[in-house]
């Protein structure tokens, strides 16, 4: 395999046949070695594991060029090292100390023409890299839809555009989503038609202004819940429209959540999907959420999407599939869990391993039914804030819980839509794809979602949330417990402060409230003295 790459590669479907037969033989970390690899998205969740994955995991490859932008005054190159501090490189960065001389960041802002990229920065890239992982996206399900498409349309379209260009390229690999075509029940892994023919919605969307396009979104995304699936679904369309005579393959991830095994369990650095619904829960501000109990929670692990994103990029190469391969990478019909299988374990480990500083004790509860949720929203949400943020006003503060709420309603609304339903997705190509490694790759690079334990799972996510999102410390959970004691006892005092109140109130408005409180009290008096008088006797 290092022939393959060492030696001037002629143009894409020209291999010569003994080097594929080669490249047939070479398991997964024996193709990646002497590549040079471009990475769209590196700074982003799935981007840094991927990363970290290919550098741990495949130590001989040549170079990583990873396209980033500035972004608040700092350079791509500022930004990766920082981002290479992070924990989640402490176990590469035990095992190889000098891996980050493999990473060449290269400044790239995808929604400028031409990727932005420098002439001599596009001459290098195009004669070296081999093997492209496009995972940039914006996945803010609220983006408006002129950007949603700039990035995950057109900025693909032009990236495919580059990879025409690659005289050494091997493989393509598009990131896009198992909820590309959610307006589908049951979905192959095939690219379906598109809603609208991209090039033209590229077209009509250029002369409108910002708030025409807005007023016209609802109609333009139909049956799809947001901008973000809405332009992903139509950029598997560029991909193949404008693929040529490249070797694709496109990655289809459901609801991508903490690593389940590497670089260690549970890490998650985001509050996006279920994390921050978690977190939310976990601090006791999410009571209620809008989901089926019995509706499958197809959530994956980060780090499955990146074995198998690997894996795909070494078959893609190797094979060479005539046409786009798609792979659900998904776990609903292997190995499925249910919404209501996961609210019980995530309030059990909160419980067990309570959030600092938690707004209430967690208690939450999903439900399906839209009013049993409106009650509970304004029970447990907005009467809370509203004495919250009276507390504050009244202690001299500035009141904020009302706005927390309505951001965190924002959201919830947001995701309802993914969480109320059921999908069904093949998952055949996965299936073929782990028969295709060897014993020692299906080890190396583990997308057999069979052996996921999901309360493990589950335990390991919402622990994951307490020590990287939040970074809190687990020394500390006996503080927390304290803390939650001290919530309850103050929920035991409200509880009966709020009772004598109402009941109160009550008597002193009703004779018959009156009267059977008068009623209840001599009864408790005549216990008491048949008790002291029976206990006097046996004395
Ligand atoms: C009841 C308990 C038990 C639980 C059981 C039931 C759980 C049900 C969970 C259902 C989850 C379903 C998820 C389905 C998703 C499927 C979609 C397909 C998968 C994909 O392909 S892509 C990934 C999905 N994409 C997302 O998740 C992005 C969604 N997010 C957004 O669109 C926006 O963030 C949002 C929600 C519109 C909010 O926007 P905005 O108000 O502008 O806030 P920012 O995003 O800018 O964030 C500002 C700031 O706040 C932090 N933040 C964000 N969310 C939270 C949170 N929930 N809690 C606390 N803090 C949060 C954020 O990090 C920012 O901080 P900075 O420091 O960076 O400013
Ligand atoms: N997370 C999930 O649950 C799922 C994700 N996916 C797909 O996986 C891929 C990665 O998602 P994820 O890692 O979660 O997303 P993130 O939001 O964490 O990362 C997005 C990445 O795209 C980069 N990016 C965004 N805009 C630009 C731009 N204009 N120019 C250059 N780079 C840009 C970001 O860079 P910067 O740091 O500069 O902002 C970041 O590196 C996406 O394609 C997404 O659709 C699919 C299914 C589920």
């Amino acid at each position: 395999m290092k022939a393959c790459s060492s030696v001037v590669i002629p143009p894409l479907g020209k291999f010569p046949l003994q080097c594929v037969c080669a490249a047939v033989m070479a398991s997964v970390s024996e193709f990646y070695a002497g590549k040079c690899v471009l990475i769209t998205g590196a700074t982003g969740f799935m981007g840094k594991v991927l990363v970290e994955k290919l550098l741990r995991s495949c130590p001989e490859v040549k170079a990583l060029y990873l396209l980033i932008r500035t972004k608040q005054g700092q350079s791509s190159q500022q930004r990766i090292h920082t981002m290479l501090q992070s924990k989640l490189f402490d176990r590469l960065r035990e095992e190889n100390p000098d891996f980050h001389k493999r990473i060449i960041p290269v400044s790239s802002e995808l929604t400028q023409p031409g990727l932005a990229l420098s002439d001599e920065d596009v001459q290098t890239l195009t004669q070296s890299v081999h093997i492209i992982f496009h995972c940039a996206a914006t996945i803010r399900f609220d983006e408006p839809l002129k950007h949603a498409l700039q990035l995950n349309v057109i900025a693909t379209q032009q990236l495919l555009c580059l990879a025409q260009q690659m005289q050494q390229l091997h493989a393509f690999i598009h990131i896009s989503t198992a909820y590309a075509n959610c307006n589908r029940r049951h979905i192959d892994e095939v690219i379906y038609p598109p809603p609208v023919e991209p090039g033209k919605l590229i077209h009509s969307l250029e002369w409108m202004d910002d708030a025409i396009v807005h007023d016209l979104t609802p109609r333009l995304i139909g049956d799809w819940p947001n901008t973000y699936t809405y332009t992903k679904a139509l950029a598997e369309c560029v991909v193949q429209q404008e693929s040529g005579k490249l070797n694709i393959g496109i990655i289809r991830p459901s609801i991508v959540g903490a690593s389940w095994q590497e670089p260690f369990p549970g890490w998650i650095d985001n509050f996006n999907g279920p994390s921050g619904v978690f977190i939310a829960a976990g601090k006791g501000i999410l009571r209620t959420m809008r989901a089926s109990n019995d509706a499958v929670a197809d959530l994956i692990p980060v780090d499955v999407v990146i074995n198998l994103t690997l894996a795909a990029g070494w078959y893609t190469a190797v094979h060479r599939p005539k046409s786009a391969m798609v792979y659900n990478c998904t776990t609903g019909g292997i190995n499925p869990f249910h919404w209501g299988e996961i609210e019980h374990h995530v309030m059990l480990t909160f419980k067990r391993n309570p959030l600092e500083q938690a707004f209430r004790r967690p208690n939450a509860n999903i439900t399906s039914n839209y009013l049993i949720y409106q009650y509970w929203i304004l029970v447990s949400h907005k009467f809370p804030a509203l004495l919250y943020d009276l507390f504050l006003r009244l202690s001299g503060q500035k009141p904020q819980m009302m706005r927390i709420f309505n951001r965190l309603h924002k959201a919830i609304g947001l995701l309802e839509y993914f969480s109320s339903q059921d999908w069904e997705w093949n998952s055949d190509n996965m299936n073929m794809l782990m028969n295709q490694l060897s014993t020692e790759d299906r080890k190396v690079f583990n997308f057999d979602v069979r052996q996921l334990n999901w309360p493990e799972y589950i335990e390991s996510y919402c622990i994951g949330t307490k020590k990287y999102v939040l970074n809190e410390d687990m020394a500390d959970i006996p503080a927390a417990r304290q803390h939650l004691r001290k919530l309850r006892n103050i929920r035991y005092t409200f509880n009966t402060v709020l009772l004598v109140f109402i009941w109160r109130v009550f008597i002193a408005r009703s004779q018959m409230a009156r009267n059977i409180w008068y009623f209840v009290v001599s009864l408790c008096f005549k216990f008491l003295s048949y008790f002291r008088a029976s206990s006097t006797l046996t004395k």
